[in-house]
């Protein structure tokens, strides 16, 4: 089994009958989307399901998981989700997929988050890291100025050669499921702005930024997939603590 795997099949067992369900999306969640296909085929498990991107929806639609939406549905009693990063006090950068917005609406409304990553993920801090930005794409080139001022680099995110409906890759912009861009910012002087949620507040005061990729205070568990199994990390009021594997 890989460290995704390892963390992603172990997060599944958070799900209990009953449950509202917010399915993150990524590499990580796909392993916890599929464990809960299989306990929905071999228990008496009912739940509703909102997806975070549309090929989460399309994964759990194939698994045959029930879909809901927010007009039904106010809270959500688990949101699982991956991370391109974790720091030490579990601050996360998001949106490698370009998911981000939907992901911060969807974990905003969970009485429980939980993130999914592999140890590879573990950071010191973010610095000099590519923080994932979604923008409106009406006049991005000005947004993309107001980020430069502060940021150390930054690059529009382009559609991958094989992306589904890419004719010209290298000149089409990465579009969200919301219809925005992504621009990728490094910010190399961390310390001069303060924190990841200072940025995060920095970045979200300008004009057709829509969302960041930074999400700080936010996670409830971590679990982190590695060689010796999953290692589960719990929010009690401020701080973490590991957890055993069977209290979980
Ligand atoms: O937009 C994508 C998401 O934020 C993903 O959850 C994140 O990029 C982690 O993905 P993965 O588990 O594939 O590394």
């Amino acid at each position: 089994m890989n460290k995704k795997q390892t963390a992603g099949q172990k997060a599944a067992e958070w799900i209990k009958d009953g449950m509202k369900v917010g399915l993150g999306t990524g590499s990580t969640v796909y392993y916890t989307i599929l464990e809960l296909g299989e306990r929905l085929k071999n228990e008496r498990l009912q739940i509703d399901a909102i997806p975070t991107s549309k090929e989460t929806e399309k994964l759990a639609q194939s698994l045959g998981i029930p879909l809901t939406t927010f007009a039904d549905v106010t809270r959500l009693d688990v949101v699982i989700d991956g991370a391109d990063a974790v720091t030490p006090t579990y601050d996360l950068i998001k949106g490698g997929g370009g998911a981000l917005l939907r992901e911060k609406l969807v974990a905003k409304s969970a009485d429980t988050f939980i993130v999914v990553v592999d140890d590879s993920k573990q950071v010191n801090d973010f610095k000099g890291l590519p923080i994932p930005i979604e923008i409106v794409p009406f006049a991005f080139q000005t947004t993309m100025q107001r980020i430069s001022t502060f940021s150390s680099e930054l690059a529009l995110r382009m559609k991958k050669p094989n992306a589904v409906g890419a004719v010209n890759a290298v000149n089409e912009p990465f579009v969200t499921d919301n219809g925005n861009y992504v621009v990728d910012a490094k910010f190399a002087h961390m310390d001069s702005i303060g924190s990841p949620a200072k940025l995060h507040e920095k970045l979200k005061s300008l004009t057709g930024v829509v969302e960041t990729g930074l999400f700080t205070g936010m996670a409830d568990i971590v679990v982190v997939g590695c060689d010796e199994g999953a290692k589960v990390f719990r929010k009690v009021n401020a701080d973490y603590h590991a957890e055993a594997l069977n209290d979980f």
